[in-house]
């Protein structure tokens, strides 16, 4: 894809802001028919976006299809099956004071949206959040990464395939396109990205005081009890942490383990990590690769700097720059001064910090930022519930890990620096709609009691809520 210049944007944006308010009147049947359109052109490409995330990531065609392509279908599907109940008025109820009124919600698209996406999952990150804006009446700029060039490329086709450019248009571009964009007034931008980044966009748009959803980041912790199935639980975390070579939002970022279980957890680490990847996991056809240099070298120097402060790698560790390659490497002892300590690793290495008692553990998660997900594993339903009540994250999984993203009831987003707002299903399409409050007084209207000039009559109305209502 070639980068817009900043007039063919202007162009563009123009474009869209003339048809806003047309499309803001589309029947919900008519956006459901885009949306089926849309996941008709998608089950049709998969091979297509199979081959582009295989070209960007080397992800296997398998891993494209769960944690991408089905991730999408998935959505649409939720989201044609309830658009029509979601865009329906919604009664708020009755209220003894207000018996002459009909009081609902209305909702109303934003207008003209601006969604702005990472490379990590480039397919199902804007389909995904691109699906509710459409579903909410909107017209939508996609902004994405120019790390995932092959992806970009199928999504654009299959978009172009689907919408006018008036509708929903996909820009590429770097710091300087984005940058101009949000010079642009929108009714709402949707940013998932780094909390920095974040910083950035939270900035632009209160010059307009635009709407915003900020799809963050951060060090998502895993936390075990004692009472585990140990290798359960290590298989469940290699797959969590190494899918995408580690490079998801809500990857455990490192795991706090109870002393007691240092030496056996190392070697079902080690154990797992082989059956999961064999002897070398260069040759694993299931094992993605780093994005790019940048993103490869960042880690590599994290790791390299951890091991000359004293940390030990338990499994793992080789890399190789030609392949954009790092092992799935699980590291002990790491410096708290260290990158993989202090900031979000985003990648395939694995940090396990001991602990001895479960506040010691809740103290460690709560003197970081919020993070965007936090993992809990124990048998025991009161050690669950016990980190739920003392911690905070965007959201939670409890004997399992990252599978809330993908159910359709449940909201996605984060808390404070991982995030603000929500995202997907009910959520995303509440986001990017407008939940208008409507009272609708027939016959008497209640306000007649406070007309002007104020009477016995107001004076006694008043005396009677405050007896009835007070
Ligand atoms: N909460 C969520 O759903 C998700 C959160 N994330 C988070 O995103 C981060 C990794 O993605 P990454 O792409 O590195 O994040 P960045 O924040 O670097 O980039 C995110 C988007 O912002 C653009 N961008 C980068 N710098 C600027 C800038 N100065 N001004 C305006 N736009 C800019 C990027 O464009 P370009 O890439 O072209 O530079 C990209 O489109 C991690 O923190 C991860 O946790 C990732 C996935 C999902
Ligand atoms: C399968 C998990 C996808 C998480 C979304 C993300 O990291 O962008």
């Amino acid at each position: 894809m070639e980068y817009p210049s900043l007039s063919e944007i202007d162009k563009i944006y123009a474009l869209q802001q003339k048809n806003t308010a047309e499309i803001k009147q589309l029947p919900a049947s008519k956006r459901e028919q885009l949306l089926r359109k849309l996941l008709t052109k998608i089950k049709e490409a998969e091979n297509e976006i199979q081959a582009a995330l295989y070209q960007d990531f080397h992800k296997s065609a398998l891993e494209s299809t769960i944690t991408e392509i089905l991730a999408v279908e998935m959505e649409l599907k939720h989201i044609i099956k309830n658009i029509g109940k979601w865009t329906k008025d919604k009664s708020v109820g009755w209220s003894a004071m207000f018996t002459n009124v009909k009081a609902y919600l209305h909702y109303e698209p934003k207008g003209h949206v601006l969604i702005i996406t990472p490379w990590n999952y480039p397919f199902q990150l804007p389909l995904v959040h691109l699906a509710a804006c459409i579903a909410a009446g909107n017209t939508a700029i996609l902004k994405l990464s120019e790390f995932s060039p092959h992806t970009n490329r199928i999504v654009k086709k299959i978009l172009q395939e689907v919408f006018p450019e008036d509708h929903v248009a996909v820009l590429e571009g770097e710091v300087k396109e984005t940058t101009h964009l949000l010079s642009l007034r929108f009714d709402h931008i949707h940013f998932t990205g780094s909390p920095a980044v974040g910083k950035i966009i939270m900035e632009a748009a209160s010059k307009n005081l635009t709407d915003i959803t900020l799809e963050l980041g951060g060090k998502s912790p895993a936390v075990l009890d004692r009472n585990i199935n140990v290798r359960r639980v290590v298989q469940n975390l290699i797959w969590a942490k190494f899918v995408n070579a580690g490079q998801t939002c809500i990857a455990p970022d490192y795991v706090l383990v109870p002393r007691q279980l240092k030496s056996e957890i190392e070697q079902v680490f080690r154990e797992e990590l082989r059956e999961a990847f064999g002897r070398d996991a260069i040759n694993s056809p299931d094992y993605a690769r780093i994005i790019n240099k940048k993103q490869f070298d960042r880690l590599v120097e994290a790791l390299t700097d951890a091991k000359h402060l004293g940390a030990q790698v338990i499994s793992g560790g080789a890399t190789d720059e030609k392949e954009l390659y790092i092992e799935p490497t699980v590291i002990g002892q790491v410096a708290m001064t260290n990158s993989l300590m202090t900031e979000e690793i985003f990648g395939p290495i694995f940090p396990i910090v001991y602990y001895s008692q479960i506040d010691e553990a809740i103290k460690f998660i709560n003197d970081r930022e919020k993070p965007l997900a936090l993992y809990v594993f124990s048998n025991d339903g009161i050690f669950n519930k016990h980190v739920i009540r003392y911690t905070s994250a965007g959201s939670t999984c409890i004997n399992d890990a990252l599978i809330q993203i993908m159910h359709p009831k449940l909201p996605f987003g984060g808390v404070n620096n991982s995030g603000i707002g929500q995202s997907t299903g009910w959520y995303g399409f509440r986001a990017f709609s407008h939940e208008r409050a409507v009272a609708d007084a027939k016959g008497f209207p209640l306000s007649k009691m406070f007309w002007f000039p104020y009477s016995e009559r107001t004076h006694k109305f008043v005396q009677w809520i405050r007896k009835i209502f007070g």
